[in-house]
């Protein structure tokens, strides 16, 4: 067998283990779906943000969101913080890197809101900052993080953590996770 063959196996493998381990988080998977349905019945909104991999996870899932997922229902309201690029910029260069969230969350974040922050490694500045914005302002805030969870873990109302210390891994479980929620939500919009 080749070694890029013996590498893709393993690869493979490794993604396998990681979403088997999903089955101990699905009470809180079911926990989040229930708050993220609750807010947007009430009339909340979802924010939602992360760096790389997981700005475009916040993006793919707020869109979803927005447009639909599978069923046919009417738009619910979500925004990825990570998209325009003026504000990320002059944010990022007016206050520095670590307050391109937390900036755009005082701007629009209501009470009545839920604030999904994602990081693999639950550390990242900018999502925590974020995210302690949210909880300063009284929204309900959700961790979707790897490792041990990290400081995100720790200031979140609610999390959900994947069993894994590998970026990519964690990522295909976090977008597992974002249609998974999704799923939920369709269902009873
Ligand atoms: O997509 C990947 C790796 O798969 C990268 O772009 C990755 O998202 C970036 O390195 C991020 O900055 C990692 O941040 P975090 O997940 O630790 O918060
Ligand atoms: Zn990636």
């Amino acid at each position: 067998m080749s070694e890029n063959i013996k590498k893709i196996e393993s690869i493979f493998k490794s993604h396998l283990d990681t979403i088997h381990k999903l089955s101990s988080v699905i009470n809180n998977v079911n926990e989040v779906a229930d708050i993220i349905k609750k807010t947007l019945h009430a009339g909340g909104k979802v924010l939602i943000f992360g760096n790389g991999g997981s700005a475009s996870d916040s993006q793919h899932i707020a869109a979803e969101i927005v447009g639909r997922f599978v069923k046919e229902r009417k738009g619910l309201p979500a925004i990825a913080l990570t998209t325009d690029t003026s504000i990320l910029t002059a944010v990022g260069n007016d206050y520095g890197f670590e307050h391109i969230f937390s900036r755009q969350v005082e701007a629009l974040c209501l009470k009545n809101d839920v604030v999904i922050g994602i990081s693999t490694s639950g550390n990242s500045k900018n999502v925590v900052k974020g995210l302690e914005k949210a909880n300063a302002l009284g929204a309900i805030t959700i961790g979707l993080t790897g490792g041990d969870g990290g400081l995100i873990k720790k200031i979140s109302n609610h999390s959900i953590v994947v069993d894994s210390n590998e970026t990519a891994r964690i990522q295909e479980a976090h977008i597992l996770i974002g249609h998974t929620l999704c799923e939920l939500i369709d269902e009873n919009n």
